[in-house]
């Protein structure tokens, strides 16, 4: 085995630099992003939830921004001759110094990787100089601040109700809570009822991280209660009433509803932390199957998620040996779709040519994808990680695969002696087309499932128009069933915001003529749409028709979606639960308590 040349001597004063001006980049970059992430406490105790949400998308591009300006800076100062691989190497061995005491080594290893690889070519991605495994560990990392990741509280002495309220009132909120004793000791018996009759052991104690995560008009509590050798996690929503107090709206002990609050679905949080790779490791105690790269990115460090995420995919594919082949299901006419079996993703790749009737181009196709990626997903939008240049090992494609690849997006696609390498790809969860969860339902007879498929269907629509999302194309095979049985919407490439479509009733015929027509008799504009035809691609089976009309008729209809662009237009945000609506205590709180409206989560 070849060892790289390591230099003995670090001697290259334009290397330290050079580590000097990219960390220094870095460091300008988390102090933006952590300001902006500490005002989700001041919007949400101001009610600002579209500050809240815009506070939210514009942290979505500071990274760019960031590694873009510290490019340019290098750019400028340093001539390409200087920039030999001897000096890369320092700069990698300077820069692990500088991370020493860092709080955030992890992040700031990534982004050293995105200001080298823009400078150096691709054939440049030499190990030595870049970080393709962490180099400074994050392990036992704790903050300078005083504030502590997480804080401990004892209920043995004071018992669990008056922890709880303490916890609680610590956190310093600036609105009072509406009736705190009263939300507490429905937390209490919820957690008492999770608990059964366990004795209490002496390490009985209760983990609360120290921020709070914000989304939408929520404030989460993240915790666990620790008894014996087991935990149990939980997650306290907080919201406003009516009259601008606080409430306890539930309290979340179930993992899989925990998980689904963190899913790839929904908008990033706004979290204020010194040590991201702490929260990180806290939050994996309370889900350890969700990847350490969908956590990165659900509290909004989505460089470092994707950093994450590719190292999984490297390590699996040497663990594995199947192949990389078409995805199952209806092939779309925008995106090659592919995925490996044995991998809980897929990859779509944009074709250069679109056929009709689609009207559209790659640049088109990719600004939709960002609308997405900057807008609040609501549970109902998978999101989307966007890479370039990623390569895959040629001999795990799969011929039919490799073959379509080449003949319908061949300026994406290069083959690189034993590499297929992809210029531009979208990697997405993996779902169970809807199209196929329907089929598969109605040939098996199972109704239960084939109703479930349709009652999911219908309300991730109205939670997306809610959102002011119009999917565009409605076909059941746009949308996927996750693991936890929840319809979520994947094809974006029509999307529009409702509020720039025009909802219509198709007009009365004039005439026989008219009547018979073909094709519409009346002008249609670009963004009209006519809900009355949705009927037509949605209910050609009887038992989807039977349950969709039980469910859903009113989305056949005008009026619903003219009212709810209203609404939209109104300013008015919907309330959007990341649970279900049956979980939530307004069922057994007194009317005065004046919860918002339910809608179904
Ligand atoms: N996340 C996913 N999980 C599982 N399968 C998927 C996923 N995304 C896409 N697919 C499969 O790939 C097909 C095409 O995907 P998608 O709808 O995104 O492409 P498209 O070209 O935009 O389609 P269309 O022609 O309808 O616009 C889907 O019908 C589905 O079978």
């Amino acid at each position: 085995m070849t060892t790289p040349a390591f230099p003995k001597l670090l001697s290259s004063q334009i290397a330290y630099d050079i580590a000097r001006t990219i960390l220094d980049g870095f460091d300008k970059h988390y102090r933006l992003f952590r300001d902006t992430s500490s005002l989700g406490k001041r919007h949400f105790e101001a009610s600002d939830w579209i500050l809240l949400q815009q506070t939210a998308r514009e942290r979505i591009g500071f990274y760019d921004h960031r590694v873009h300006e510290c490019v340019q800076l290098l750019e400028d100062d340093y001539a390409p001759e200087d920039l030999s691989d001897h000096v890369w190497r320092e700069v990698k061995l300077h820069y692990i110094g500088l991370l020493t005491d860092h709080k955030q080594p992890e992040l700031a290893e990534t982004f050293f990787n995105s200001v080298c690889c823009n400078i150096l070519h691709r054939t440049y991605f030499n190990n030595d100089f870049i970080f393709v495994r962490p180099a400074v560990s994050t392990e036992y990392l704790e903050p300078d601040e005083p504030t502590p990741v997480y804080r401990v509280y004892y209920p043995g002495g004071d018992g669990l109700r008056a922890t709880l309220k303490r916890i609680l009132t610590n956190l310093q909120l600036a609105c009072p809570f509406a009736d705190l004793d009263r939300d507490v000791a429905l937390v209490e018996q919820r957690m008492l009822d999770q608990h059964g009759d366990a004795p209490l052991e002496p390490n009985h104690q209760i983990q609360v991280l120290a921020s709070l995560f914000y989304r939408n008009k929520g404030a989460y509590l993240v915790g666990k209660r620790i008894n014996g050798n087991r935990d149990y996690p939980f997650v306290v929503p907080i919201l406003h009433d009516d009259n601008g107090a606080l409430y306890l709206d539930t309290v979340l002990c179930d993992r899989a509803q925990i998980t689904v609050m963190f899913s790839f679905t929904r908008a990033y949080f706004l979290v204020d932390m010194e040590v991201p790779s702490a929260y990180v490791r806290f939050l994996r105690t309370l889900m350890p199957n969700k990847p350490r790269s969908e956590l990165y990115t659900i509290l909004g460090l989505q460089k470092q998620g994707k950093a994450c995420f590719y190292r999984d995919f490297l390590h699996h594919l040497r663990y594995s040996s199947d192949r990389i082949d078409i995805a199952p299901g209806i092939r779309g006419l925008v995106m090659t779709v592919f995925t490996l079996p044995s991998f809980p993703y897929v990859f779509k790749a944009i074709k250069d040519v679109i056929p009709a009737p689609k009207d559209t181009t790659r640049a088109l196709v990719k600004e939709k994808y960002l609308l997405v990626k900057n807008h609040d997903r609501v549970g109902r939008m998978a999101d989307t990680l966007e890479y370039s240049n990623v390569a895959f090992p040629r001999a795990r494609f799969s011929e039919t695969l490799l073959a379509e690849l080449k003949a319908v997006a061949p300026s994406i696609v290069e083959e690189d002696r034993d590499q297929i390498i992809i210029r531009h790809l979208y990697i997405e969860r993996r779902m169970m087309p809807l199209n196929l969860w329907l089929t598969n339902a109605d040939r098996t007879n199972d109704e239960a499932a084939l109703e479930h498929g349709v009652i999911e269907y219908g309300n991730a629509i109205k939670e997306l128009v809610a959102a002011n999302i119009f999917p565009g194309d409605m076909l059941y095979k746009n949308f996927g069933v996750t693991g936890h049985g929840r319809v979520v919407f994947y094809d974006y490439d029509e999307i529009e915001y409702i509020t720039d479509c025009n909802f219509r009733a198709i007009p009365e015929p004039r005439n026989e003529e008219e009547e018979m027509a073909s094709e519409p008799w009346y002008h249609v504009g670009r963004n009209d749409v006519f809900p009355e035809q949705f009927a037509r691609f949605l209910l050609g089976n009887p038992r989807v028709r039977r349950a969709f009309m039980q469910h859903h008729a009113d989305l056949l209809t005008p009026q619903y979606w003219q009212a709810k662009k209203e609404r939209i237009l109104a300013g008015y945000v919907e309330d959007v639960f990341p649970y279900p609506q049956s979980v939530r205590f307004h069922q057994y709180r007194k009317p005065a308590s004046a919860a918002p409206a339910a809608r179904a989560a």
